[in-house]
């Protein structure tokens, strides 16, 4: 070898191993904002290029030799260390490709399908799996208090890259210091009690006269019950969070608002898997634009609602303390970063619960029937009163079995351990700094060890008590020789501990609200021609969940 080419090839091994230096400065202070770790990124391998200027044809394949070089290196040491047994979760199992990248897993998860995949990897690799290069996945209850609870940990980096342009002042949603979000959720609380949600049955109860009056005269046609439990749920959420200013129902979505909404979901979730991608977004004027104008509609909501006041006590008044119960009132711009979240995590949860019991009710003659039977029995002149529906078994029952099976946030909310702990224990496995965690709910709820027999089916009646069980004919469970096995510990529809959901009361009473006034009303089937498998096909799991279309004829009832 020549003196010359020797030389060169010192100069691209000090590039290269520039390149691994760079991984461990990333490695250990884990810079987030783009503008360090572009720096980081192009600044070494621009100066290191002068090194190889005498050995190349042009300065810029000096630059492009140098670049290569430089990047080769660095994420060759990233997945060498990612698969290595250096690496702090190198005991866990999980797919090579999601210990090397989360670009792995955020494109199947941006195909909305992501929930189908953690239980597929479960089955595969057991309770505890590797999702990410730092992300692990649990399926089992006992992780549920440990993580979730008390003592568990706060929620994980996912949020900064969820809602990354309120980096001073975040939503409730996505706060991540645990003494600043128990702080705030107690003003959250306060929206939630019980003359709170007396207030919200009044405008729920008008909004859904309104829907019962759309359905009347879509009378014996199809409709789309997606798209309309969509638009009303959003209006009531309208009318909760600001008193109102949004009519879906009535002018249809002519601002494209829900589409908007719809649309932002899969960015969203990308933004949330990968954060970096999150904060990149807050510096590119057009990307993200579905997310960007979303929010934007939703401060204006509260900037709105704030200049003109409300007719109610909606949660915007709790939530700025109109009634100053607080010594320090909250901000404006804290009730704003609440805004869209409010809205988003009360609307689409909500309809999306609507929509799958009606659809799991209609696959299940029985359970419907059932159910009708019950409502029909309680109502008065077509009315079920709100505490009357709260004691109604069955009606609860389908519910519960609805969120079991489907849980309207299907992979759980991420948590990570506090910055500085040094890490959590969950059982026997240690979480290091730096890693998130969830607890995957619709893997766990279909879990033959805590529901069974047939923990995938659609039964009802395993909420009921054994003699409400036994009177029911056909009888349910009868003759089984399966042990039955029914470990509500291992039912987490609205999460669990101090940061579970806020609005889970509100969440039941809307639920039982609608679902007695639609059957005391209609009788329902499937248009003609359905195929009720396309429903879970078109599930898509975004975090909050987007549903198909869910084509259904409703028959108004003799009173
Ligand atoms: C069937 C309906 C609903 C389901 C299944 C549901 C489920 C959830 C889940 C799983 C979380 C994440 C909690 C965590 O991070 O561990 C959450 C958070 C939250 N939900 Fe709901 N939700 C529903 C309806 C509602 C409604 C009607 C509201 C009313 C505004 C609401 C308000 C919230 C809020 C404010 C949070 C954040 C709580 C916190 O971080 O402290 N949700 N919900």
């Amino acid at each position: 070898m020549d003196a010359v080419s020797s030389t060169f090839q010192a100069a691209l091994t000090f590039v290269a191993l520039s390149g691994v230096g760079c991984h461990m400065i990333f490695n250990r202070l884990e810079p987030r904002s783009i503008p360090v770790s572009a720096s980081f990124i192009v600044i070494p391998p621009t100066i290191l290029s002068t090194l190889l200027f005498s050995h190349c044809t042009s300065i810029l394949a000096a630059i492009g030799t140098s670049f290569l070089a430089y990047l080769s290196a660095l994420v060759t040491s990233v997945v060498l260390y990612r698969v290595s047994p250096l690496h702090p979760l190198a005991s866990y199992p999980g797919p090579l490709m999601c210990k090397i990248t989360k670009l792995w897993l955020a494109g199947i998860a941006m195909r909305g399908k992501q929930h189908v995949y953690y239980r597929d990897l479960h089955r595969r690799y057991g309770d505890v799996v590797r999702v990410g290069p730092n992300e692990l996945s649990f399926a089992n209850n006992s992780a549920i208090s440990s993580m979730l609870g008390t003592k568990g940990m706060p929620k994980g980096p996912w949020w900064d890259g969820r809602m990354p342009e309120n980096k001073k002042v975040r939503s409730l949603l996505a706060l991540r210091d645990p003494e600043e979000h128990s702080r705030r959720r107690r003003i959250w609380n306060r929206a939630f009690t019980a003359s709170a949600l007396k207030e919200y049955d009044i405008v729920v109860r008008k909004r859904l006269a309104q829907l019962v009056e759309i359905l009347t005269d879509n009378a014996g046609k199809s409709v789309d019950m997606s798209q309309w439990m969509g638009r009303f749920m959003y209006d009531v959420m309208n009318d909760i969070v600001f008193g109102g200013g949004v009519e879906l129902m009535r002018d249809g979505d002519k601002d494209g608002l829900y589409k908007m909404f719809e649309d932002f979901l899969p960015m969203a979730l990308l933004m949330s898997h990968v954060p970096w991608i999150g904060e990149l977004s807050t510096h590119i004027p057009y990307f993200a634009s579905n997310v960007k104008k979303f929010r934007t509609y939703a401060v204006n909501c509260a900037i709105e609602r704030k200049l003109h006041g409300s007719p109610v006590k909606d949660i915007f008044y709790h939530l700025i303390d109109e009634a100053g119960l607080e010594a320090v009132p909250p901000s404006l711009a804290q009730v704003i970063s609440d805004s869209a979240p409010a809205i988003s995590a009360g609307a689409e949860t909500t309809a999306t619960a609507l929509c799958n019991l009606f659809w799991l009710l209609l696959c299940n003659p029985i359970a419907y029937s059932r159910l009708q039977d019950e409502i029909d029995s309680a109502s008065v002149a077509g009315v079920v009163d709100g505490e009357t529906q709260k004691r109604l078994a069955y009606l609860n029952a389908c519910i519960n079995e609805t969120l079991r099976l489907y849980p309207a946030v299907l992979s759980g909310s991420q948590r990570a351990p506090r910055i500085g702990s040094g890490g959590h224990t969950i059982g026997p496995h240690f979480i290091p700094e730096g890693t998130g965690a969830v607890v995957h709910s619709y893997t766990l709820q279909r879990d033959p060890r805590y529901f069974s027999p047939s923990p995938d089916s659609f039964i009802p009646e395993r909420w009921l008590s054994p003699d409400e069980q036994r009177a029911l004919k056909p009888a349910v469970f009868f003759n089984c020789t399966d042990e039955i096995i029914h470990d509500l510990s291992a039912f987490i529809p609205f999460s669990f501990g101090p940061a579970n959901c806020a609005g889970k009361t509100l969440a039941y009473q809307e639920l039982r609200m609608v679902i007695c006034t639609l059957m005391t009303r209609f009788d329902m089937r499937f248009e003609e021609g359905f195929d009720a498998r396309s429903w879970d096909d078109n599930l898509c799991d975004y975090f909050i969940t987007r549903k198909g279309e869910l084509p259904i004829v409703f028959t108004p009832r003799s009173l």
